[in-house]
């Protein structure tokens, strides 16, 4: 929208105007704008509007140099001698004055005496004509003034009314007494409401859970969750209450709500552009590029994928370009590391609760990450971490696809596909009784093992030169390769933290780097005497030969229990002969099949 900033949009005014005074004077008027074009006229000028002033003039001269001028003596007059118009001009006196608004000359407003009677009153009102012309063109130049402020308010307000819509957050202003008094379109769509059912209505009709924080304990409840239900229509969401103060005075709130939901599936779209895909991820080796087909596969099914792999070696990233390629990719993917949270913990955030599921319960309940991910994928992190008690609930969920909310009253359906990564050697869990065996051949349809970077010491180069880009970026250093000797070092390394490890040796080596190459003398030491490190980074307990011996009869019964003759490929997998397997079964009291 553009200003109006012209006589021309006030011009129905100035005609009005230039009337009044014809009538109270009886001498003729006429306007121009800043172009000289007659806007407004009377008399003669009437059939005139809309022509330009073309040429030398006093109404020109009053225009640009912001004076007012009286000329009662055409034939005296010095302007009049210069006038373009002189040969006809019929006009016997004349006055005019400027209008102007903030120094800019927006027009000239004269009268005009075509007779000599008209002369006379404009020679004998000389200076009350003056003052009162000037005033006249104070009036045109208020009333644009007025007219400008109008549409600069209509356009601040259009362009906060665009905003406010445009914004993915509901929000509401109200009165002091509660009373709704503007809202936008996403307010109305995030509580199903339509204008009839808010325009003029009171905040806490409308939203019952605004009450206690708006009429009984602002402070505390300032802020919080919610939950809304609306003819069978529910959503769960935070909100925020915003006093509005002018001088100290308070005039009302602004509310804004966030639908948790949509929030999350919000930041998935935005983060789209940085959505990591197959072809994104770093190796060019055999394995590397056969476990992307293989992961391109499973992304079109919705079975369950269980990623293994040494810590390190990217099973998130897998997991996230599994969903990215998957038809949920527009819906989100939540990550959860079963690790990381306490076990009674873990189970309200899996699976969430309701309002009054236990004290301490928070008001409006708990939404769980599988109700979040909702038609996406959920993550699940170091699953070989979860108890056995929360291992009994997930195989619930698998089976039955339903949530059993903590306090729940009935079960929720759920559309998620789930995508579990460890690190542990599940199969050797299961055999210990410590992981459900029916669990993990549910989460296990689509295994994927991702090798440990020393398996794949070809992409070590490759990925050198990335992470140097990413973090030289990042770091904002212009280091870009590391020298041949780095690199030999490197490649001969061991790399127990995988990828994760590599990033943090080379953030480390920019760091210390003073060129644009990184040399021996600015990465760490540890990696620079691979066999010693060997030896040094390798914390684990020692275990006893026996031990040993034991644990890996476990495995090659578990490996082979299912075929006919498991004995003999577990002796002749061992090395040992059939006599020799039932001895040793006995001694470690290991019952098999
Ligand atoms: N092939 C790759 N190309 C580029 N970056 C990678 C690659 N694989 C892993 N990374 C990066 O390495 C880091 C570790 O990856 P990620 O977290 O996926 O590993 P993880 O196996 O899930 O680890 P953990 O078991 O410790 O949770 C991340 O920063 C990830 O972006």
């Amino acid at each position: 929208m553009i200003i109006m900033n012209s006589l021309e949009y006030i011009k129905e005014d100035i005609q009005n105007i230039a009337e009044a005074i014809l009538s109270v004077l009886n001498i003729d008027v006429t306007i121009v704008d800043e172009n000289l074009i007659r806007i407004a006229g009377t008399g003669r000028y009437l059939r005139k509007i809309g022509e330009r002033l073309d040429g030398y003039s006093a109404f020109k001269k009053s225009l640009e140099e912001q004076i007012s001028i009286i000329i009662d003596d055409p034939h005296a007059s010095n302007i009049c001698k210069e006038c373009d118009h002189k040969t006809y001009c019929k006009e016997h006196a004349e006055v005019c004055c400027p209008i102007t608004l903030d120094g800019y000359s927006y027009g000239v407003i004269g009268l005009i005496a075509f007779t000599e009677s008209q002369k006379e009153i404009i020679r004998e009102n000389r200076d009350g004509l003056l003052n009162f012309l000037g005033k006249m063109a104070d009036l045109i130049s208020n009333k644009l003034k007025a007219q400008i402020n109008t549409e600069e308010l209509e356009l601040e307000k259009k362009k906060l009314e665009t905003l406010i819509d445009s914004m993915d957050r509901a929000i509401v202003s109200v009165e002091t007494n509660g009373k709704i008094d503007k809202y936008n379109s996403k307010f109305k769509e995030i509580f199903n409401l339509n204008d009839s059912e808010v325009e003029g209505k009171s905040v806490v009709k409308v939203l019952s859970f605004i009450n206690e924080p708006l009429n009984k304990d602002f402070k505390r409840y300032k802020s919080g969750m919610f939950f809304y239900r609306k003819d069978g229509y529910e959503i769960k969401g935070i909100y925020n209450i915003n006093k509005i103060s002018v001088k100290d005075k308070l005039k009302g709130y602004v509310i804004d709500f966030i639908d948790k939901r949509e929030a999350i599936k919000n930041y998935n779209r935005i983060n789209k552009d940085y959505k990591i895909v197959l072809d994104n991820i770093i190796g060019e080796s055999n394995i590397i590029k056969a476990i992307k087909n293989e992961s391109y596969i499973a992304s079109k099914s919705s079975s369950t994928v269980l990623i293994t792999g040494e810590s390190g070696t990217g099973k998130e990233l897998f997991a996230r370009a599994i969903h990215n390629h998957s038809d949920r990719a527009d819906n989100p993917f939540i990550a959860v590391n079963c690790a990381a949270i306490p076990d009674n913990l873990l189970e309200s955030e899996l699976f969430g609760y309701e309002e009054g599921a236990f004290t301490g319960a928070k008001k409006g309940g708990k939404l769980g990450k599988f109700e979040l991910a909702h038609k996406g994928t959920i993550f699940l992190d170091e699953i070989g971490d979860m108890s056995l008690h929360l291992q009994a609930k997930l195989l619930r969920v698998l089976q039955e696809r339903e949530l059993d909310k903590i306090g729940g009253k009935s079960n929720i359906s759920i559309d998620v596909r789930i995508i579990s990564a460890t690190n542990k050697d599940l199969e050797d869990m299961v055999s210990k009784g410590i992981f459900r065996e029916d669990l993990y051949y549910r989460l296990n349809v689509i295994p994927i093992h991702l090798p440990s970077l020393k398996e794949r010491r070809e992409d070590i180069p490759l990925l050198i030169d990335y992470t140097i880009k990413e973090y030289s970026n990042k770091l904002g250093k212009n280091v870009d390769h590391v020298d041949k000797d780095v690199l030999k070092v490197m490649m001969d390394y061991r790399w127990p933290g995988n990828i994760r490890e590599l990033q943090n040796i080379i953030e480390y080596s920019i760091n210390m780097s003073s060129s644009s190459v990184i040399t021996l003398d600015s990465i760490p030491q540890k990696i620079k005497s691979t066999n010693i490190n060997e030896l040094i980074d390798d914390n684990r307990e020692i275990r006893t030969l026996e031990d040993l011996e034991k644990q890996e009869i476990i495995r090659a019964l578990n490996k082979f229990k299912n075929f006919k003759k498991d004995k003999e490929l577990v002796a002749k997998a061992l090395g040992i002969s059939r006599a020799t397997l039932y001895r040793k079964l006995e001694k470690y009291n290991i019952v098999s099949k």
